[in-house]
């Protein structure tokens, strides 16, 4: 578990090959109702691409339960083991190799973060190569729930003049002393945040994921920061019934 609702899961293809994607992309999990009517999910891929490990390298997603969820009820019945149908991998919600801009905002609630943590070496090179800056602002409710947040921080602490790691939490601040306790720590939702980083036509491209009325405010904000529509790359995650 990476937070009280929300499971971590690793999949190898029964073929042994590993799934090639491009960070940012997201598979489909394939399963029937009771009914016996097919139906499918998306989830978005945060595996770490480790080309040294070879085929069978693990597909790596986050799940977050939606009470009633038929997706939800699926995967918490899995046993260590289980076998699920997937396709893909789908999607454009990645860096461009030809991204020339001088900072990318990135910004999700939830399991939105997944897409970003299977971009770090993608950043990293960017980083190392073209000096760009990085903002990751990430919503969660509480520290609990800020997934995968030793590893943004842990990537922060290596690129302290280049990546930033702010965690907004809406309901719950970290405990005096605690992991998250830190200086660039919000209270509150992620886009009463945009305007602390100016948004910046000239230099930026941000990227949205995760809540559909946070994508949607986000994106209304950017727009009226002199953003254009090609600077904002957004993922909803809406249930694709
Ligand atoms: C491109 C894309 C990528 C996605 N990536 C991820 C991912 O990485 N991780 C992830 O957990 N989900 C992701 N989602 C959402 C995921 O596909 C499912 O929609 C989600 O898991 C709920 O499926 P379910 O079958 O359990 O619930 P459903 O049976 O579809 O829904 C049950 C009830 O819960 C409501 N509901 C659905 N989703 C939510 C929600 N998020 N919060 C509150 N209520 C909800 C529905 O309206 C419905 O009333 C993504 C969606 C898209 C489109």
């Amino acid at each position: 578990m990476l937070a009280p609702a929300v499971g971590h899961y690793a999949f190898v293809r029964d073929d042994g090959q590993p799934l090639d994607f491009v960070p940012g992309q997201f598979i489909q999990v394939h399963f029937a109702y009771a009914d016996g009517t097919a139906t499918k999910r998306s989830y978005s891929l945060a595996t770490i691409h480790d080309h040294a490990m070879g085929p069978g390298e693990a597909v790596e997603i986050a799940v977050s339960y939606v009470p009633g969820g038929a997706a939800t009820a699926l995967f918490e019945s899995l046993e260590v083991g289980g076998r699920i149908d997937a396709s893909g991998p789908f999607g454009r919600f990645c860096l461009m190799p030809g991204d020339a801009n001088a900072r990318y905002l990135l910004i999700a609630t939830g399991t939105g973060v997944t897409p970003y943590r299977a971009m770090l070496p993608q950043l990293e090179a960017a980083i190392r190569d073209r000096g760009v800056q990085v903002v990751l602002l990430f919503g969660a409710r509480t520290p609990a729930e800020l997934l995968y947040g030793e590893e943004f921080r842990a990537f922060a602490d290596r690129h302290p003049e280049h990546f930033r790691f702010i965690p907004c939490f809406s309901r719950e601040l970290p405990a005096e002393g605690s992991a998250h306790a830190h200086a660039d720590v919000r209270h509150g939702y992620v886009q009463q945040f945009l305007p602390e980083f100016a948004p910046d036509p000239a230099g930026d491209i941000a990227y949205l994921c995760g809540n559909p009325n946070m994508v949607d405010a986000c994106f209304e904000a950017l727009k009226a920061d002199g953003l254009e529509v090609r600077q904002i790359r957004r993922e909803k995650y809406v249930s694709s019934k």
